[in-house]
């Protein structure tokens, strides 16, 4: 799939240099010497990005990119201004440049600008030939307020209730892949909330694309330029649970998790701050997270700033914390100020066709990255991908898809290609395990034959357990966060299909 870059700059000769340095990615590439013919191949149709050098000094410098925003609002537009001008730059950036950049330029980094530029696109362009490819029904004008229906795999490519359009306008705006209406909903729900201060929590499996949401939110807000701190709660909590084996006296007394907060939050200044697995935070951060959403409704009550560091909370959770709260695991009080605004994030395997978009996305994207010819999939592949449960969700599905086109010599990714196991019957989900799982009787490596008969002892002793993990960990003999990795990693943290409206 062929991208086409408009390059607009009044020299002949950096015209040249410029179209010389893209040319070697493969790109189609046109050239305006000004903004009147830029106009003109815009409207021609077909452009995926622009790359305008303008002279900052120049009144009219920004009159081409707001024609932009206004007439072709999806194509993104990279600047380059000869000197730097950082008030042109944040009004530029403000007017929707994706970036603005320093000419003359090294080639690698406006190589990096135009790829980080155009992944949306490649996604857009893959997300349409899979739609394309799956031979689906012709889009109605259904409207998006209608009942999102049910997906599943195993249904025979049910209509989606919104035309594919808008499954490659969501990828083109944000790089997220797919058409699922829960996705849809909870994405236009972060959209309409994107430049807001309230804190959100996102919900949902591993693996379902909370980080990628989060991300996507701040970038969205008028917060966009500003820091976005990921804070992973799960490893803070392990390296706190390691140093507290060491030296059992340590601990919030210490003065140590105030002191690490209030860097974190100097770092977030005026940005995000972004509680990757808020459930596992410590006890002593959890108390901090409270005292600052305190902190701030008292502030927004006496509209004043009484010196609290403007930071927004985004968190994300895998686990039911309405559930930890009941069962004493998690302060209600906190979990009654994170939860007001919650967005949920459906498990791959209820988001029917968009298991075939995102192959077909992760597909286009390794191949571009490897350099390989690998332009689709068998039918036996795509029955695999279908038939299987994915308790790994969308990273699962990466990595699977990465490994594919590692392994294709051909042109297509068989089910050969894809990993032992995959398209097997699916496995049951924690709500009903009491089977065990089939130990396969073929040779496989050691670590992942390993891993059929770790999960089935850990399901054992949680079911035996009541599912409690605490308990389950002093049993087995492990830590607690020990516990909470390979939970997550075989699909069993969620008590109960929480994020399911
Ligand atoms: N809809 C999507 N379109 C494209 N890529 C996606 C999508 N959802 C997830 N991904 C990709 O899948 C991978 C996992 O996503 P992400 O890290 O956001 O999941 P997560 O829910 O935060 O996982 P965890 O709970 O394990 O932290 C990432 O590489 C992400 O870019």
């Amino acid at each position: 799939m062929k991208t086409r870059l408009l390059i607009v700059h009044p020299e002949p000769s950096t015209l040249a240099l410029l179209s010389s340095m893209l040319m070697s990615m493969g790109h189609e590439i046109d050239e305006a010497a000004n903004d009147r013919m830029a106009v003109r191949l815009m409207e021609r149709g077909g452009v995926d990005l622009m790359i305008a050098g303008v002279d900052p000094s120049d009144i009219e410098a920004l009159e081409l990119l707001a024609y932009m925003r206004r007439k072709h609002r999806q194509i993104p537009v990279i600047l380059m201004f000869p000197d730097s001008n950082p008030e042109r730059t944040k009004e530029a950036l403000r007017l929707g440049a994706l970036a603005v950049l320093k000419f003359p330029v090294p080639a690698t980094e406006l190589r990096a600008a135009v790829t980080q530029a155009l992944g949306p696109v490649v996604a857009a362009q893959a997300a349409a030939a899979a739609a394309a490819a799956a031979a689906l029904p012709k889009p109605t004008t259904q409207s998006s307020s209608a009942p999102p229906s049910t997906h599943s795999p195993h249904q025979n490519h049910t209509p989606a209730p919104a035309p594919h359009l808008r499954a490659e306008q969501l990828a083109i705006d944000w790089g997220i892949v797919g058409n699922d209406p829960s996705l849809r909903q909870a994405i236009e729900l972060a959209a309409s909330m994107a430049s807001m201060r309230s804190p959100v929590l996102i919900v949902g499996e591993p693996g379902t694309g909370k980080s990628l949401l989060a991300q996507t939110l701040h970038s969205m807000g008028s917060r966009g330029d500003k820091a976005f701190v990921n804070f992973d709660c799960t490893a803070r909590s392990e390296a706190w649970s390691e140093h507290e084996a060491i030296d059992p006296n340590s601990g919030s007394a210490n003065g140590q998790s105030d002191r690490e907060w209030r860097s974190q939050l100097a770092q977030a200044q005026g940005g995000t701050l972004f509680l990757d697995e808020v459930s596992a935070l410590p006890d002593d951060l959890r108390l901090q997270l409270l005292r600052s959403l305190q902190d701030r409704e008292f502030e927004s009550m006496n509209s004043n700033h009484n010196g609290q560091p403007d930071v927004r909370f985004l968190m994300s959770t895998s686990e039911n914390l309405s559930g930890l709260v009941e069962q004493g695991k998690f302060r209600q009080d906190l979990y009654h100020r994170i939860s007001v605004i919650c967005l949920k994030l459906p498990p791959l395997r209820h988001r029917g066709t968009d298991i075939e978009q995102l192959a077909e996305y992760f597909r286009a994207r390794f191949a571009q990255e490897f350099n390989k010819n690998v332009v689709g999939f068998t039918r036996d592949a795509l029955d695999c991908l279908n038939k299987h449960d994915w308790p790994g969700n969308v990273r699962e599905l990466e990595g699977v898809i990465q490994r594919g086109v590692v392994l294709c010599q051909g042109s297509r990714i068989t089910s050969g290609h894809l990993s032992p196991g995959l398209g097997n019957p699916r496995v049951s989900r924690p709500s009903s395990m009491s089977s065990r799982p089939q130990l396969s009787s073929s040779i496989r490596p050691l670590k992942e034959a390993l891993e059929e008969p770790e999960k089935r002892i850990i399901i054992q002793a949680l079911q035996a357990l009541n599912w409690n993990r605490q308990e389950t960990a002093r049993v087995l003999d492990i830590n607690r966060t020990t516990l909470y990795k390979k939970m997550k990693k075989y699909g069993l943290l969620v008590d109960g299909p929480i994020w399911v409206n």
